[in-house]
């Protein structure tokens, strides 16, 4: 079974063939009685759900007329999605959160042209780092995680967080194809377009494209509802099995030495708030968590790790701004050994005065922990700004070429419109993303989980394109 008719399954209880049986069962015995037909539903919850998803267009299209059963919302359970390989609710326990820490991502006016990261590295131990501001440690209490939060549902929290996404490109896609004449070469020039401007990626909507003029040969699909149906499905069939051999899980220690991942990224993108969010998540979970503050570029950024290490009850190492980060990054790591964490997230610049010299740092940070850790650092994780769509894309490429990135963390898809920009990374990357961030909070990080992911952003196509 494609990965479609998995999540059809999974969240209406039916996929397309029995669905298309049932219709036609239906069809044949009761034309009125239409009610019969409907899926059992899983939760009808939010009946209202996406405007766009039966369009008005739909219905001037001569053949789609007939009542869909309504699309059946996942329960907060997912009852019978026991299809889906079955997940554990692997979420975070949002005991907390609540409280806005605004942070000011810019807040320090930055850039005294920073010395080049000296290439003498073997040292790095004790002369620079002063642990100035190491600050935090267990002398705040979190006050701030008492008042709590009723707990949030994952497959609800991808809905929510990708409503704009995918009414974006629901309404995009009811939209074309309400207007177009005839399956003719015009018709698949737009189409690319319309899935470029989604941001699916350049090679994907070729890709799609392609494919769907045998597909629409081969199963003779003239109407608009099967043209549409057919689309959808290559798109989520196409995502599956691009993913076939992917692991969207996080790589721990094997040993009792700690677990280190290193945070790359652009400016802005949201590295300080994952660490933040996931150095929560852990030390909920029980786990000794340390940060390391390893973007000495500018003040701003230590000053935000550390505000976050309060915030959290996590200890941050940390020192002056400019100092070599390699050298805070190497105490951080004698101090993660030395005092049994479990966890050490390292934080690193953005940007510095260019590209090659941002690089050279991004390595050296790396081989300082692998002197110290042979296995470690166990994920680089490159952080991505989701609500940039294709430029997204572009930095992923780039850090790729120099950096060894062993996964993505897709951040800001709650305020995008550009979900879309997933299916790209793995149909042309081939690089895991491993988290993805739906808010600003403190529980707002989940693990990828690629079938909720693409039922969050195609839910009404998904639902609805099949029943027509
Ligand atoms: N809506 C939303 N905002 C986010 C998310 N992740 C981060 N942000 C916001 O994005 C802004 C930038 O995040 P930072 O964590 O400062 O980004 P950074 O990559 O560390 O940036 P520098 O410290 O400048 O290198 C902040 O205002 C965050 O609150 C998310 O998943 N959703």
């Amino acid at each position: 079974m494609g990965l479609f008719d998995r999540i059809k399954k999974a969240f209406t209880g039916k996929d397309d063939s029995e669905e298309k049986e049932l219709e036609k069962k239906s069809s044949e015995q009761a034309p009125e009685s239409d009610q019969n037909s409907k899926p059992e539903p899983a939760s009808p919850e939010e009946k209202e759900s996406t405007p766009e998803a039966q369009p008005e267009e739909a219905t001037e299209d001569e053949s789609t007329v007939e009542e869909k059963p309504e699309p059946a919302e996942p329960t907060v359970e997912e009852p019978e999605s026991k299809t889906v390989e079955p997940e554990p609710e692997s979420e975070t326990k949002p005991e907390n959160s609540s409280e806005t820490v605004k942070e000011e991502p810019e807040n320090t006016p930055e850039e005294s042209a920073p010395e080049e990261v000296s290439e003498s590295d073997e040292e790095t131990e004790e002369e620079t780092t002063e642990p100035v501001a190491e600050e935090s440690k267990e002398t705040e209490e979190p006050k701030e995680s008492e008042e709590t939060e009723k707990p949030k549902d994952d497959v609800k929290e991808y809905d929510e967080g990708l409503k704009k996404s995918r009414n974006s490109f629901s309404s995009r896609l009811n939209h074309f194809l309400a207007n177009f004449r005839s399956v003719d070469e015009d018709f698949f020039d737009d189409l690319e377009e319309l899935l470029i401007e989604s941001d699916v990626g350049y090679e994907t909507a070729m890709r799609i494209s392609d494919e769907l003029r045998e597909e629409v040969k081969l199963e003779n699909a003239k109407k608009k509802s099967d043209v549409s149906n057919v689309i959808v499905r290559k798109l989520v069939d196409m995502y599956g099995e691009e993913g076939k051999d992917e692991d969207n899980d996080l790589k721990f220690s094997t040993d009792k030495t700690p677990t280190i991942f290193l945070f790359v990224g652009v400016n802005g993108a949201g590295k300080t708030t994952t660490i933040g969010k996931l150095a929560h998540r852990y030390q909920s979970e029980g786990k000794k968590v340390l940060l390391a503050a390893g973007d000495t570029f500018r003040a701003g950024a230590i000053e935000q790790l550390q505000e976050w290490g309060k915030r959290v009850n996590v200890p941050v190492q940390a020192s002056k701004a400019h100092t070599d980060p390699a050298s805070v990054v190497y105490d951080a790591v004698q101090r993660a050994v030395n005092e049994d964490f479990d966890i050490l997230l390292v934080d690193t610049a953005g940007r510095l005065q260019n590209k090659e010299g941002l690089m050279r740092e991004l390595e050296k940070i790396k081989r300082v922990i692998t002197r110290e850790l042979p296995d470690a650092p166990q994920e680089v994780l490159l952080v991505l700004d989701g609500s940039t769509g294709q430029n997204a894309l572009s930095q992923a490429k780039q850090f790729n070429e120099t950096t060894d990135v062993s996964g993505i963390v897709l951040t800001k898809l709650d305020g995008s419109s550009q979900g879309g920009v997933v299916l790209a990374i793995r149909n042309e990357l081939h690089i895991p993303v491993k988290l993805v961030g739906l808010g600003e909070q403190m529980d707002d990080l989940r693990d990828f989980d690629p079938e909720k992911f693409i039922y969050g952003l195609f839910k009404d196509l998904i639902v609805g394109a099949s029943n027509k």
